[in-house]
């Protein structure tokens, strides 16, 4: 790719591989998950969340997604249990949605796509920073959870609410007071597997842990979603949709484990 990477035809999925050779690795996510095909374990642990709703620092639209940004120079917001030792502090959460209702998660379920992912993003403090933390196989642990089509979920409300000051590429707001575990669903059940952040440097360095029970939104609020744009300021306007890495076309024999 001559100009920078995408989901677009020229710069999508499809073309990474050419500046991210490691997008063919061993350890890429998304991938498909098949209930079935899990593995039980009875080793693991149940997830435990800790977040400090004062932690949350910003919103910012970085041209591929909008993220929330948190503090995170203590451990009052953090991670433990589930498949991972030690804590994992929160540094951001951003989403991955289609143009439509049909399409726009990451990973999928039998095959099934849902129509928006959430990430929670946290890194291993046995690191001493989330960038160096990113570069290794243990150093990342992203807590997915889906969104279905449903009635409109409030609990989006506050973030959805911040749109209209983050709508081209770059823009940022201060975004304070916002606990995350109130987008969780009910249930912290989880299938968990090694994988790899889904934009490039495609870092194979995430614990995946991806919740069995998805979130409502409604379509009413996925359009607003879709009412962000990938372009900056003065571009002609690209609304940002399909901004999801799917999973490869089909799962090698030697496909990850699945745990649960
Ligand atoms: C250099 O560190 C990075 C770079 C990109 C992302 C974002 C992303 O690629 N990763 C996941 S997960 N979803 C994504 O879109 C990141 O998130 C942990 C960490
Ligand atoms: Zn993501």
């Amino acid at each position: 790719m001559s100009h920078g990477w995408g989901y677009g035809a020229n710069n999508g999925p499809e073309k990474w591989g050419e500046d991210f050779p490691v997008a063919n690795g061993p350890r890429q996510s998304p991938i498909n998950i098949v209930p079935k095909e899990a593995q039980y374990d009875s080793t693991l642990k149940s997830l435990k969340l800790k977040y400090d709703p004062s932690n949350a620092k910003g919103i910012l639209n970085n041209g591929h997604s909008f993220q929330v940004d948190y503090e995170d120079d203590a451990n009052s917001s953090i991670l433990t249990g589930g498949p991972i030792s030690g804590t994992y502090r929160l540094k951001q959460f951003h989403f991955h949605w289609g143009a439509s209702d049909g399409k726009g998660s990451e990973h999928t379920v039998n095959g099934i796509k849902f129509p928006c992912e959430l990430h929670l993003v946290h890194w291993n403090t046995k690191y001493p920073s989330f960038g160096e933390a990113a570069s290794q196989p243990d150093g990342l642990a992203v807590v997915g959870v889906f969104l279905k089509i449903g009635a409109a979920n409030p609990r989006l409300q506050k973030v959805l609410d911040a749109f209209d000051s983050i709508k081209t590429k770059g823009k940022q707001t201060v975004f304070a007071n916002f606990d995350p575990k109130t987008l969780l669903p009910g249930s912290l059940d989880f299938w968990t597997y090694d994988g790899s952040l889904t934009t490039p440097p495609l870092l194979e360095s995430v614990s995946w842990i991806v919740l069995k029970e998805p979130i409502s939104v409604s379509p009413v609020q996925m359009a607003r979603f879709r009412g962000l744009l990938f372009t900056g300021e003065g571009e002609a306007p690209c609304c940002m949709v399909d901004n999801y890495r799917p999973p490869p076309a089909s799962e090698g024999p030697s496909g990850p484990r699945l745990l649960q």
